[in-house]
């Protein structure tokens, strides 16, 4: 059975003091039943790693380079995210994608860079408004599935999210039958190409205005493993009610 995630991007926010909410979202959901993970920024894996140990609150990247090492400046490695502390990275993130001009085929290198070090990659592909609009959704999921995902990718070293980019901080969210139909079909499709057993065992997140009040919900759509969540994993009292909610969901 897929143990469900939990996973907060704090994406550029946080500071030494914000540590406090890791603290307090580690006391209040001791026994939380699923994987939480928290993404800070990079400089804050390492006191965060420190203070979370012990606790069910693991720590994750937002990104990493391809490399191992060299000339990259302003740039981190798997393996030092891993040495501070983190046991997963978010990788093509749309905000990298669109920000940094990340290509799939540049995520791919870089997951496949994760996974050697021995992080998971938590891979994320999403459709833009438009592209919904066009009826293009599945195409376009299927397409950057294709081009992100690393050939030696398992259930252990592979997260799969679902972020539409237009629900990305905005308050709207798919019906769970859109979540539902690309979460199938990203299912179907890992199954065609890893085969059934690795296929059925990656966990597949959705991602995109996650809150406590939307989440028990979407947790209830067929092969939601989990969620990405952003705005609401900031603190303990918006993120501990997604926790509870995701270890309460049937499995
Ligand atoms: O990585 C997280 C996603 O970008 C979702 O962000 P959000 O929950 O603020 O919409």
């Amino acid at each position: 059975m897929r143990q469900r995630l939990a996973a907060g991007n704090w994406k550029m926010n946080g500071s030494l003091a914000a540590l406090d909410e890791i603290d307090a979202l580690a006391a209040a959901h001791p026994d939380p039943g699923c994987e939480v993970l928290i993404c800070p920024p990079a400089t804050l894996i390492a006191p965060a790693a420190a203070r979370a140990r012990g606790t069910p609150v693991a720590l994750g990247g937002q990104d990493c380079h391809a490399e191992p090492a060299g000339a990259h400046t302003g740039d981190i490695s798997a393996g030092m995210l891993k040495e501070a502390g983190a046991s997963h990275v978010i990788l093509g993130h749309s905000e990298r994608r669109a920000g940094h001009g990340e290509t799939s085929e540049l995520v791919r290198a870089k997951a496949t860079a994760a996974q050697a070090a021995g992080l998971v990659a938590i891979v994320c592909v999403g459709e833009q408004l438009s592209e919904r609009e066009a009826a293009n959704t599945l195409d376009i999921i299927g397409g950057q599935m294709s081009a992100s995902i690393p050939d030696g990718s398992t259930g252990h070293n592979l997260v799969l999210a679902y972020e539409p980019v237009w629900a990305i901080g905005t308050g709207r969210t798919p019906s769970p039958d859109q979540i539902g139909e690309v979460h199938d079909f990203m299912r179907a499709r890992l199954e065609r190409r890893f085969g059934a057993g690795v296929g059925r065992s990656v966990r597949l997140l959705y991602g995109g205005s996650v809150k406590g009040a939307n989440a028990a919900e979407i947790f209830a759509v067929s092969n939601v493993d989990g969620a990405l969540v952003g705005g609401a994993s900031l603190t303990a009292a918006a993120f501990g009610p997604i926790v509870a909610a995701l270890g309460a969901a049937a499995p």
